[in-house]
This record gives C-alpha cells, sequence and structure tokens, in this order.
C-alpha cells in the first residue's frame, strides 16, 4: 500500500516539477532590453568552475570548508541540483520495479524537461591535484568531468576569461558557458535554472547574476585648488534630493555569482557580457563574495543560518550524483 501511495507521489512530483522544487527562495528575473537572436534549445551549455590550486589572499581557497562543504563543491552541488536530479532520484526509485510504461514515459518527459533548461555538462577546470582527487571521491564522472587547466590560466594575474577561452579551445561541442563562481557560496539551483532558461530561450547572448544596491555612492577626487585635501563628489545622487529606499529602485550591482555566456561572444569578443545581456537578480542575503579571510568567517557565520536546508539537500544530492 504504502509503495502505491510512493508511487502516486512520485508521479504527481514528475509530472509537476516546478511544484516541488525543495528551494522555495526565489530569485528575481528581469531582462535588460534588446532581446533578439536565434533560438535554439538544443545547445549544449556546459556548467564550469574555474579552480586553481593557488590563491594569495585565502590560501587554497577553493578548499576551504564553509559548512563542512569546500567552495568547489558548493558550486558544483547547486550545478547537480539545478538539473533536477530529483527526478534522477526517484527514476532509480522507480527503475527498481518496473510496472508501468506510464511510469517510464513521464520519468522521460520530465528528464527532457530539465534537460532543457539545464547543463548539458558540468565542469571543473584545475590545475590542482587535490581539487582533482576531490572531485573524483564526490563526483563520478558522467556527472563532473574535469578539464586540465594550462598552467599560463592559473597564474595569479590570468584572468577568468582567458581561462574560459583555454576550456573551450578542447571543447569544440560546448555552444555556451554557465562559469559559476566558487567564490559565491549561496548560490542556489533555482538561480542557476533562471540564468540557463533566459540564455536558452529568450535569446540573449549572455546573463549573468546582480544585487540591486540602494547604496549611495561618491568618488574621491584631489582639489587642485588649494591642493591641500581631498574631496568628494557623489556619484549616482543629488544631495539635495536626497533618495529615499521607497522612491528609488537602486541600481544592479554585478555580484560575480554566474556569467552564461554564449560561445561566439567569448571567442570572438572575448567578454561575458555583450549589450544583449540579462541579468538575474540574487537576493542580498545570498549575494556575499568571498574574497579574504574575514569575508570567510562571515560566510561560515551566515551559512550556519542560510545552509540548513541545502546541507540535508547536499547529502541527499551526492549520493543521487554517485548512484546516477
Ligand atoms: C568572471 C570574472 O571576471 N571573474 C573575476 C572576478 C569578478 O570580476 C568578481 O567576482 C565580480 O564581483 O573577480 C576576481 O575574482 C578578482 O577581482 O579577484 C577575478 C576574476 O577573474
Amino acid at each position: 500500500m504504502s509503495s502505491v501511495i510512493a508511487r502516486a507521489l512520485a508521479m504527481i512530483t514528475i509530472v509537476f516539477p516546478s511544484y516541488f522544487d525543495w528551494n522555495a527562495e526565489q530569485s528575481v528575473v528581469k531582462s535588460t532590453a534588446f532581446p533578439s537572436g536565434s533560438s535554439d534549445s538544443a545547445l549544449h551549455l556546459a556548467g564550469l568552475v574555474l579552480a586553481r590550486g593557488g590563491s594569495k589572499g585565502i590560501p587554497r581557497k577553493n578548499l576551504v570548508e564553509v559548512n563542512g562543504r569546500p567552495l568547489v563543491g558548493r558550486a558544483i552541488d547547486a550545478m547537480i541540483e539545478s538539473q533536477g536530479l530529483f527526478q534522477a532520484k526517484l527514476r532509480k526509485y522507480l527503475d527498481k520495479d518496473i510496472s508501468s510504461l506510464v511510469f517510464q514515459f513521464s520519468i522521460s518527459a520530465s528528464l527532457l524537461y530539465r534537460c532543457q533548461i539545464a547543463f548539458k555538462s558540468i565542469w571543473v577546470s584545475t590545475d590542482d591535484e587535490d581539487i582533482s582527487n576531490w572531485v573524483r571521491r564526490e563526483f563520478s564522472e558522467d556527472v563532473v568531468s574535469i578539464h586540465k587547466r594550462a598552467a599560463y590560466t592559473a597564474t595569479d594575474s590570468a584572468t577568468s576569461i582567458v581561462a574560459v577561452l583555454e576550456f573551450i579551445a578542447s571543447h569544440p561541442e560546448v555552444d555556451a558557458v554557465g562559469l559559476v563562481q566558487a567564490t559565491s557560496p549561496f548560490v542556489q539551483p533555482t538561480y542557476l535554472k533562471e540564468a540557463a532558461t533566459l540564455l536558452q530561450n529568450q535569446h540573449y547572448d549572455s546573463v549573468f547574476s546582480v544585487t540591486r544596491s540602494h547604496q549611495l555612492r561618491w568618488s574621491r577626487m584631489e582639489n587642485h585648488v588649494s591642493n591641500k585635501h581631498v574631496i568628494t563628489k557623489p556619484l549616482n545622487f543629488n544631495p539635495k534630493s536626497r533618495p529615499r529606499r521607497q522612491e528609488w529602485e537602486g541600481e544592479m550591482v554585478e555580484n560575480g555569482m554566474f556569467y552564461f555566456t554564449l560561445r561566439h561572444v567569448l571567442v570572438n569578443y572575448q567578454v561575458f557580457q555583450s549589450e544583449n545581456s540579462g541579468y538575474v537578480e540574487i537576493p542580498k542575503h545570498h549575494s556575499m563574495e568571498i574574497d579574504t579571510m574575514e569575508d570567510l568567517e562571515l560566510v561560515r557565520c551566515l551559512a550556519a543560518k542560510f545552509d540548513k536546508r541545502n546541507v540535508e539537500t547536499n547529502l541527499n544530492m551526492n549520493d543521487s550524483a554517485k548512484e546516477l
């Protein structure tokens, strides 16, 4: 009897997957003007984490743990979960006793639906043996692939665009890259799904993550007249009519969580964003980036609060990733 109920629940979950996304946290999806271009739902979108071994500010940054999970792992977890592993888990459960073609059909349909909005492949590009070993221990090869990152792209001065170009040069099958930065520990599967959907269905060249800011910004200027002191100048407001939050929509600030970009933009212009870019607005409490040891400490405190459900989810999900 309980198995009948379980099957019924599974069926409902498969047919109406969006109701069962356990990440209740919803980001606001908006986009800039200029949608254009061609529609290609069969785009090979590769999820990519750049994880070099060396780092100055925080030694071995990609392997430092937040809530018991290395930063590189947190990024990969979100990418995998954005693919709808919940459905994959159900498939395994149902495969144990194939009693209905309807179930099989529903699962395939659901997976196809998911495929359209998820990564076709997930990659970690690294020059570091410890990172490679950690990834290989945690995820099977058919779930996460490792790209052996060239040394020249992993120096202190190498830019991300150089590393991404080096990655795609050896992967001609990749049509677009969803670069997820491990330094944004609160990345959620729903945000990645939204970015992938915007890129694939809304005809953008790129989609990246932003946070809304109501900060009043000032510039700093040398006072050339008296040559004595530095003066300030407002950049985004008029001091005579200081904006109030309620009346000001604020500004969109790039938060570094992710950059999804079509191959031709990366290759031809060597940029992550073009003028035909959409964005996903990330809630402020998930937007923190780790640059310094202080950021790391702060993030660890915040993770204890924001992470609860994710930790449980990660445990389940890693099991599924290995099982696939
Ligand atoms: C894709 C990309 O350009 N990533 C760059 C990020 C983002 O500019 C930043 O995360 C935005 O907030 O900054 C760095 O980490 C940095 O300045 O040390 C270098 C890195 O190459």
